[in-house]
């Protein structure tokens, strides 16, 4: 599904309700459990997720029906699964843009999201004021701007770009420059919806390198990611599969590669001649 930049003035938009290290949501009066304290904090947590939508015709329709994850700190997952069975959904919903009608989401804190065109991501004239930008909120010194903004773009394999104009840039680049404004900012979950989908396989794999580097420096980020393309798997930590509105099966990427091409094997063996 294709999505425009909702807020924020650069590739990135940053998640709702950021005052504290996580967030706990829920509707009032409905379900609220409250996560073990006991256990080290996954970087996103959904429990139970449900999420409704009432159509213009007043058609109260179930997008999420039961989604639960769990991300670790320091990795990359996948979300995959059919169009249409509530990926970009739940990634809003952990997000904090939509709220569940049930179940509990806890997620680190700064999240930023980053949307899948790269020709809504990127406002500012060049890379270097671009990644910048999002830092004129944090009272920070010039060097220090300077600094979190180098090392943001060397992470992401674009130092050597600071001073090009941003319209020079391809699609990748341009995902590259909002994933430097996300680390600049210091997030520490990054949900990434379908990135790769107008790119070609050059900047496909910028960009999947891009995000590798961020969640190994340092182990603390986390990133989330929305894909439909198989191949992509293999450079994730681990994966969430979905179906109609449900996560079905998350966890080993392999086991899940091997779910997933079960069931594309079954679909495409009804049209065999
Ligand atoms: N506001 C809304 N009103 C009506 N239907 C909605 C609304 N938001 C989502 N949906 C429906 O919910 C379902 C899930 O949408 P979503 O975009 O989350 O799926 P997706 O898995 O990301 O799809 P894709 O892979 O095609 O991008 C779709 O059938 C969509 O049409």
């Amino acid at each position: 599904m294709a999505h425009g930049v909702a807020g924020g003035a650069s590739a990135i938009c940053r998640c709702p309700h950021d005052a504290g290290r996580a967030t706990l949501l829920s509707r009032p009066g409905h379900r609220l459990r409250v996560l073990a304290s006991s256990v080290p904090p996954p970087a996103i947590e959904g429990q139970g997720v449900e999420l409704s939508v009432t159509t213009r015709r007043g058609r109260v329709l179930p997008v999420l029906k039961d989604c639960s994850l769990r991300v670790p700190p320091g990795q990359l997952w996948m979300l995959l699964g059919p169009n249409g069975c509530g990926k970009s959904t739940l990634l809003k919903v952990l997000a904090g843009f939509l709220n569940p009608s049930a179940g509990t989401v806890y997620i680190n804190r700064p999240c930023s999201y980053v949307f899948q065109n790269p020709d809504h991501q990127v406002v500012m004239p060049t890379v270097e004021s671009d990644v910048a930008f999002g830092l004129g909120k944090l009272n920070l010194s010039l060097d220090e701007v300077r600094s979190r903004v180098s090392q943001s773009l060397d992470a992401v394999g674009m130092l050597s770009y600071s001073q090009r104009p941003i319209q020079t840039l391809s699609g990748g680049q341009k995902q590259r420059v909002a994933i430097a404004g996300a680390l600049a900012e210091a997030s520490k979950v990054l949900l990434l919806d379908e990135l790769t989908t107008f790119l070609d396989e050059y900047d496909q794999m910028g960009v999947i390198k891009a995000v590798r580097n961020s969640v190994a420096a340092g182990g603390e980020v986390a990133a989330l990611w929305v894909t439909h393309r198989l191949e992509e798997l293999k450079y994730a930590d681990g994966a969430i599969y979905m179906e109609d509105g449900r996560t079905i099966i998350q966890g080993d990427v392999s086991a899940i590669s091997r779910y997933i091409k079960k069931k594309q094997a079954r679909y495409f063996g009804h049209f065999e001649l």
